[in-house]
């Protein structure tokens, strides 16, 4: 072969938890080999030293199969996954890439394996700048690229849904990998009355665009070792995935809303499921956004998306020396520099965003928001609107309960001396709020059009972190601090001094709380939210807000409290 016209060929190595990959990638983005084995955990679980042994002995079978369909010689480079993941099974990995380079006497890189997921999603779908729902066993995570990073601007408190899925199987018996069954078994879950599943009420669990699953997966195993009911196994699997699959599909259309990118993909191993894909696909049907999922064998863990990673990042310059190749188990996909993304052409995608009909004046990820005459005032309605991709009896749920909240949750915090719109009425059967209209635009907007923070920008920040503090000394929680959830008006005004008046909206997930690491929590949806949007200024946002934020009567303990669940590991 001519080496000068020869294309750069990379080899990839994935073995970051159970499942062990080897894929051959060239820079065209042709995939020349793509194989995994998965070990097959004990009931107890995935025990990280036998996992280690299956990807010690599986690389071998791989690379052996590998090479008997890519001569070796044409390798230009190894790539491995250099983290999150476990650390017996990376140590392996890691090991067989460096004895592999030093063999072939080729370059190595490390890669991280959660933009490797995306990556290979990009170059196998149609999507250009997706905002990406990444659920397997280890991550739920939602992925944007926003200047110059993927950003995770949602994500798992506790544990992930592949991870939920499993231990939910082990815990009744069903073989791994757990989702599999489960889905099997849903759909034979059936209600006497209508043409689909029994649905059986599951907690439902979120924050912003942050979510819980832990809370869920208790009471659907306690739930299944409940005999004195009628129902059966089956539709404990269905209530299980119709709540958790509603909570993801959720949380990804708050993103959606927040960062207001025109394309959703789906990666991860959980992205086999059927029921998950189709709820989905129902809401980007309802935002009118394009809907992507790579075939099976890119969705899971595999070879080819390492491969492509390091032909990306090694193509740009990036270059691991062997003694940077150590692993590293908690490496977040934002730790990642990205130097192969051309920004000017992600801009002009961007220019294609969600549109809002025509009708509306703001479309939330929950409900419409039109400007009507109400008594003679021009007033806002906000609808809660139905949400086809959920089992009825949950939307019913989740729409009634959220408006009940957010009219009660205005007039209390209205108490506490915080602006927020006047609530002139509520319909309760068509889920609507007429209030005040706001004459004025979102935080985020105001900060985006002011370019540097001058004194008043300075000045409504610290408000911002003193009206949160107020409300958590009322142990207040909101559960979804956004800066589109914060209103700046220059009306002259009875709620501060100043002629800018701060407003709260959007209540829907609020509660009354003493429980403490709910209200790091919630700055901690807070700080994700403005990470994806205001990143060039963070910093500075970020410190004025808990400039304001002082006045709150736990201050040190709440930031001590965020350092804490910050660090949380998810690979335990
Ligand atoms: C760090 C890395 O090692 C980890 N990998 C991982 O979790 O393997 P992955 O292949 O992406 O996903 C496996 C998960 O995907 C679930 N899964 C597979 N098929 C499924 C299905 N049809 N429905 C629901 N879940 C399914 C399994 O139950 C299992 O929890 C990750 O990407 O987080
Ligand atoms: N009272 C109001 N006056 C003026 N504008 C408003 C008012 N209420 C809402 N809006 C506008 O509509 C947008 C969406 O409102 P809201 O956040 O209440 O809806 P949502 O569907 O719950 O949104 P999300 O869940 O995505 O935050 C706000 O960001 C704001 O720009
Ligand atoms: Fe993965």
């Amino acid at each position: 072969m001519n080496r000068k016209s020869k294309k750069l060929i990379c080899l990839g190595l994935e073995g970051t938890a159970e499942k062990t990959g080897v894929g051959i990638v060239t820079e065209d983005g042709e995939v020349l080999y793509n194989n995994t084995i998965i070990y097959k955990p004990p009931l107890q679980g995935i025990n990280p030293r036998e996992a280690a042994d299956h990807h010690a002995e599986t690389f071998i079978k791989l690379l052996k199969d590998a090479f008997n369909n890519v001569n070796p010689k044409d390798i230009d480079l190894v790539a491995f996954s250099q983290g999150p993941g476990l650390g017996p099974s990376l140590r392996v990995t890691a090991t067989a890439g460096r004895a592999l380079a030093l063999s072939l006497n080729k370059p190595i890189i490390g890669v991280n394996h959660c933009v490797g997921h995306v990556e290979i999603g990009k170059l196998t779908t149609p999507a250009k700048d997706p905002l990406t729902l990444y659920v397997s066993g280890g991550n739920t995570q939602i992925l944007a690229y926003v200047g110059n990073k993927y950003r995770v601007i949602g994500e798992t408190h506790d544990i992930a849904i592949g991870n939920c899925l499993d231990q939910f199987a082990r815990s009744c018996g069903l073989p791994h990998p757990g989702g599999v069954y489960i889905e099997q078994m849903a759909k034979k879950s059936k209600d006497n009355l209508e043409n689909r599943g029994n649905y059986l009420k599951l907690p439902y669990t979120i924050k912003g665009m942050d979510l819980s699953l832990s809370g869920l997966l208790t009471a659907a195993i306690k739930k299944s070792k409940d005999t004195s009911g009628n129902h059966t196994l089956e539709d404990v699997c269905y209530s299980l995935q119709e709540t958790a699959f509603a909570m993801l599909t959720e949380i990804t259309e708050r993103a959606l809303a927040h960062t207001n990118k025109s394309e959703v993909m789906l990666v991860g191993g959980v992205a086999a499921n059927d029921r998950l894909k189709e709820m989905l696909q129902k809401m980007c049907n309802e935002q009118n956004v394009d809907f992507y999922v790579p075939e099976k064998q890119y969705c899971g863990d595999n070879g080819a998306m390492i491969g492509w990673l390091g032909i990306l990042q090694y193509k740009n310059g990036k270059r691991t020396d062997l003694a940077d190749t150590k692993i590293m188990p908690n490496y977040r996909a934002d730790m990642v520099g990205v130097n192969w993304i051309n920004n000017e052409d992600n801009i002009k995608i961007n220019e294609a965003q969600r549109v809002i009909p025509e009708n509306l004046i703001g479309k939330g990820a929950e409900a419409d928001i039109e400007i009507i005459d109400y008594l003679g005032n021009k007033s806002i309605k906000k609808t809660r609107i139905v949400k086809g991709y959920r089992v009825n009896e949950l939307d019913i749920l989740i729409r009634q309960r959220r408006t009940v909240k957010e009219a009660r949750f205005l007039n209390n915090v209205k108490n506490l001396r915080i602006c927020t719109p006047t609530v002139y009425d509520i319909n309760k059967d068509e889920n609507s709020i007429i209030m005040e209209f706001i004459d004025g635009v979102s935080l985020k907007d105001y900060i985006l059009n002011n370019k540097c923070l001058n004194p008043d920008l300075k000045n409504l920040l610290i408000r911002v972190g003193e009206s949160i503090a107020k409300m958590h000394n009322e142990n207040i929680i909101h559960n979804d601090l956004t800066t589109s959830n914060f209103m700046v008006s220059q009306d002259n005004g009875l709620c501060n001094e100043s002629n800018i008046k701060l407003y709260v909206l959007d209540f829907g997930l609020a509660k009354y709380t003493d429980v403490f690491e709910d209200r790091a929590i919630d700055l901690i949806v807070l700080k994700k939210a403005l990470i994806s949007t205001h990143y060039k200024q963070f910093d500075e946002i970020w410190n004025n807000i808990l400039e304001g934020y002082k006045i709150s009567k736990d201050y040190d303990k709440t930031l001590k409290m965020i350092d804490k669940v910050e660090k949380k590991g998810r690979y335990l």
